[in-house]
């Protein structure tokens, strides 16, 4: 956690904890807030987040606002996010029909939620501290007739910022979180996702998909956001007690942008997956020598008595092996 990193005006700090203890009054990354909002720090805190609101409330509301100016990187962006989330999908849930609910973290103007959530959920809930960005998301949602609103909808529209949302219990398979978890403190980042993993089903999980810093941090003072280096996330996620089921690279993306990242996020240690190398499989081999020795026999090879000795031994080493591997 305490790699060394810099922020926009130049300025480098040797740990993450002294750019926090500056800029919201306390280095203890990843200790716990209070439940709603949030760890110490008080005014300095307070200060953080009405910057990166006060930010966000004078950007405007268009696909080209919230992806700060690239509006071309959302079509890459719903690609790739596509060729995770349905593998993912299928993996987890297999194949059973299950009514899919998924929460749309920091959803800006609903762009995820409307190019790719609502393609596979059977509802949307959408949470975004900016109320003029939210107003969008409900108004183009509800108008655009490319999906069958009765099965596929856009239900809850929360005007909260992260680290004073407490998702529903049980409510989602999965919640999706992309580009605003850079605007929360380490400690809120670790409290919300604690928080937040009540909010999963069963075999549920989260995504994150976030800018990745090529080491320790980058701190933007103009939103004050900041975008973390795939170490840091990893530390953090530890600290939630998230598991990395399933991580890959965005590619596509303009060069002169941050890399950008996709992690599949799940609240027990996944079992190690099936191995690839062909298993031993005693009774198969037993059959298989069985009908070695047939054909060698019938051709001519051996004598009936040795053929009887050899299919005698190959049971008995095979009741050997099945009991002891
Ligand atoms: C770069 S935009 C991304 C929007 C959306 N996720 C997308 O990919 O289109 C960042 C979003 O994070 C929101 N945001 C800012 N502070 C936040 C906070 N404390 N909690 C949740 N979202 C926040 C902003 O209002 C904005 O909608």
């Amino acid at each position: 956690m305490d790699g060394s990193g810099l922020d926009s005006d130049g300025r480098q700090f040797a740990k993450a904890s002294e750019m926090w203890e500056l800029e919201i009054g306390t280095g203890s990354a990843g200790g716990e807030g209070n439940g709603t909002c949030c760890g110490g720090g008080g005014d300095k805190r307070r200060d953080w987040y009405r910057k990166g609101i006060a930010y966000w409330q004078g950007v405007e509301a268009s696909v080209d606002g919230v992806l700060g100016g690239y509006g071309c990187v959302n079509e890459p962006d719903v690609k790739g996010s596509d060729v995770f989330l349905k593998p993912l999908l299928a993996d987890r849930f297999g194949k059973q029909k299950r009514h899919l609910v998924a929460l749309d973290c920091g959803s800006g103007i609903g762009r995820v939620t409307k190019n790719l959530l609502l393609r596979y959920f059977n509802e949307v809930d959408l949470v975004e501290p900016a109320s003029h960005f939210l107003e969008a998301a409900r108004e183009k949602l509800s108008s655009e007739g490319d999906m069958d609103i009765d099965t596929h909808k856009a239900v809850n529209f929360f005007c909260v910022p992260l680290q004073e949302f407490t998702p529903e219990a049980g409510r989602y398979d999965v919640i999706w979180i992309q580009w605003c978890i850079g605007q929360l403190p380490d400690d809120d980042f670790v409290s919300f996702f604690k928080r937040a993993k009540a909010g999963l089903k069963p075999d549920g999980f989260f995504v994150v998909k976030e800018n990745i810093a090529r080491q320790g941090f980058v701190l933007d003072k103009e939103d004050n956001s900041i975008t973390r280096s795939d170490l840091y996330f990893k530390e953090l996620f530890n600290q939630c007690g998230l598991y990395i089921y399933k991580t890959k690279d965005q590619k596509g993306l303009p060069e002169e942008l941050f890399a950008v990242k996709m992690y599949a996020l799940v609240t027990d240690k996944p079992r190690v997956g099936k191995s690839k190398v062909p298993q031993y499989k005693p009774a198969k081999q037993a059959w298989n020598s069985c009908f070695y020795l047939l054909n060698y026999r019938m051709s001519g090879g051996g004598t009936w008595w040795t053929f009887i000795t050899c299919n005698i031994f190959s049971v008995q080493l095979t009741h050997i092996l099945k009991t002891q591997l």
